[in-house]
């Protein structure tokens, strides 16, 4: 997404503000919202008006010294102290209470946003749909801040700015006098002074600044990325010294980093440009109010207060004016961080678990290549206790067609393998069961279990923490006794790491693939799902611990139905029915699924290698 500074784009903009601001102002802590907002808002306006007594102030002050009026200089002395105190505490105070409405706000949106994000394979499904969302972490955790910090400040800039232009608007348009020129008298010349300065200054800020919308809005996704690079060959830092890989991560680290660099340097260019440019009109404006209103002056007709009273009064309606010039980057990028936000929402919704009754594809959804987009996407829970696939056909992301079933069914207890060649469409099955897999069509008359289900996919995942939250997960260590712990632990063949259940660690790289296997195993036995899927989730294993790992299973979870895909001919003695997925020979169609007997599979694996293997099962 490239942001076009259109004025359409900043209606978008304050469309989808609106969108994102309001569910916080109509939440639950509505109350504590608007009373903060509120408040500041009071304090903001407070401050203007000490701004205006301070100006008043000033005038009297220098008209006191230049009359040599020592009774009441120290009379203004006294009024200088109460204002500037009133102006500290309001100026404490407002910035206190904005950061307390922002951070609450902040907490409230993080909360709703994680909760979207992570519910029922969201976040799954998001990366599945490439090209939407970059970095979803940015999002929550940078731009979330961004959108609430930058829509207060301009909110409450903007609104302190009109009121300063007209308290101030108005003493400058008293104070000023009028100017003859050319023979046409101007009422309050100053005013209309300070008006095409600031336009002028507007405009050419506007003209200065515009190209820093687009290079901000790039160097924050350069950023994320570089970021995420470097968190990778974190996380995978085995995997790359065991490859010798250092050099091409180095590249592609200085790839990601060459973004930065460059698209920096535009930055750099650009706000320099602008500095030349603010801070000239900025130098310019403490003098030019004076050399304006020094003639008036020098002839006499206002005194040295006066002078000094109107400079700060025409810096006041000048600077309120330019809040546009001081803000312009602001705008840019809050404009920026509302679209980016708004991405997100967007690609979270479509993420979202579909309808219930499936949405007929598209034409192109089917084509190689199509987007079937969200439509389609049924797993349908069923109150029914058993698997049934009906005629589903599961599709890749681009609408290629994976593999296609032919009224499969699993009932409670009824133990049962899925095995076939690499890449045929297994794990996606099994993914398309959990409810995370969208990308299904005949969906009617297929449903996943009801009852309380696990998956157990190759790779363990094992959270950051302590071993035993890694163990438990999902669930929390609370919900099992030492006991439990211990003895599913000793079952699973790693009773060792009883010893390092508190220590914290990274266990996806601490522990060897085989261990993070048996550890699953160990959770499965902890947690007893009545439904256990096993997506080769003891591939990592020797074949005699693999069948004592099934053999414990079957043995300590009596009321757990069995569904696994796997490759080795062991595990086929614990399952009772046997689904060989076929692929297509002419590469074009989807695989589909045949079911076999277990002395055939067995044959099969024996034969070629792999129970699932297409020549072994040709009749
Ligand atoms: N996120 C994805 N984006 C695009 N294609 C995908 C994605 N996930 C899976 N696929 C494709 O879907 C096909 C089926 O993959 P799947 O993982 O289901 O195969 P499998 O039968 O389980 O293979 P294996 O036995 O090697 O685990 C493969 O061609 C794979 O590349």
């Amino acid at each position: 997404m490239q942001p076009q500074a259109s004025p359409q784009s900043y209606r978008f903009a304050l469309r989808h503000f609106y969108g994102l601001a309001k569910p916080y102002l109509v939440s639950e802590e509505k109350k504590k919202g608007w009373g903060l907002l509120l408040l500041v808002l009071a304090m903001n306006l407070a401050l203007v008006w000490v701004n205006v007594k301070l100006t008043q102030w000033n005038g009297e002050f220098f008209n006191a010294l230049q009359a040599k009026n020592f009774g009441a200089f120290k009379q203004l002395l006294l009024f200088f102290t109460a204002y500037a105190f009133l102006y500290i505490a309001l100026a404490v105070y407002s910035q206190y209470f904005l950061q307390m409405l922002q951070i609450s706000w902040r907490r409230w949106m993080t909360e709703v946003f994680l909760k979207d994000w992570l519910a029922g394979g969201t976040h799954y499904r998001m990366s599945l749909r490439q090209g939407n969302t970059d970095n979803p972490d940015q999002r929550i955790a940078d731009d979330i801040g961004g959108f609430i910090n930058g829509s207060l400040n301009l909110f409450f800039g903007f609104v302190s700015s009109l009121v300063t232009l007209f308290s101030f608007l108005f003493m400058l348009w008293t104070l000023s006098g009028a100017v003859t020129l050319m023979g046409v008298t101007i009422p309050g010349y100053m005013v209309w002074v300070a008006i095409l300065y600031a336009g002028v200054g507007s405009v050419l800020a506007h003209w200065v600044g515009k190209p820093l919308i687009r290079l901000n809005f790039f160097q924050q996704r350069y950023e994320a990325d570089f970021r995420f690079g470097l968190a990778r060959t974190r996380e995978h830092d085995e995997g790359i010294a065991l490859y010798n890989g250092e050099q091409r991560e180095l590249a592609g680290h200085r790839d990601r980093f060459a973004n930065v660099w460059s698209n920096w340097w535009g930055i750099m260019k650009r706000q320099k440009l602008f500095t030349w440019y603010s801070a000239f009109y900025g130098q310019l404006a403490i003098i030019f109010p004076i050399l304006v209103a020094a003639p008036r002056y020098f002839a006499g007709q206002i005194q040295l207060g006066g002078l000094t009273q109107t400079a700060q009064a025409f810096g006041q309606v000048q600077g309120a004016l330019s809040w546009f010039i001081g803000a312009y980057t602001s705008i840019a990028d809050w404009r920026a961080t509302v679209e980016r936000l708004q991405t997100f929402v967007d690609a979270m919704q479509q993420a979202q678990i579909p309808p219930r009754e499936p949405v007929p594809p598209t034409p192109a959804a089917l084509q190689p290549g199509g987007d079937i987009g969200a439509a389609g996407v049924v797993p349908l829970r069923s109150a029914r206790e058993s698997v049934a696939l009906g005629d589903l056909l599961l599709l890749a992301p681009d609408g290629r067609p994976l593999l296609q079933c032919a009224g499969e069914h699993i009932s409670r207890g009824q133990h049962t393998l899925f095995t076939g060649p690499s890449g045929s469409g297994k794990s996606t099955l099994v993914r398309w069961l959990a409810g995370i897999w969208p990308y299904a069509l005949n969906a009617a008359h297929a449903h996943a279990p009801s009852g309380r289900t696990l998956f157990l996919p190759q790779k363990p995942y094992l959270p950051l923490g302590t071993l035993k939250q890694a163990l438990t997960y999902p669930q929390n260590p609370g919900d099992f006794s030492a006991a439990q712990i211990s003895d599913a632990l000793q079952l699973a063949r790693v009773p060792y790491l009883e010893a390092a259940l508190e220590q914290t660690d990274t266990w996806m790289q601490r522990l060897s693939p085989g261990e993070q296997q048996r550890l699953a195993v160990a959770r499965a036995l902890l947690i007893a799902p009545d439904w256990l899927f096993m997506d080769e989730a003891t591939s990592a294993l020797d074949a005699p611990t693999e069948r004592a790992m099934y053999a414990l299973l079957r043995q300590r979870l009596p009321d757990t139905t069995l569904v696994s895909v796997a490759h080795r001919a062991g595990v086929i003695d614990f399952h009772v029915q046997i689904y060989a997925v076929e692929v297509d020979a002419t590469g074009q169609g989807p695989a589909r699924m045949h079911r076999r007997e277990a002395d055939l599979a067995r044959k099969a694996a024996l034969g070629e290698g792999g129970i699932g293997d297409a020549p072994a099962f040709a009749s």
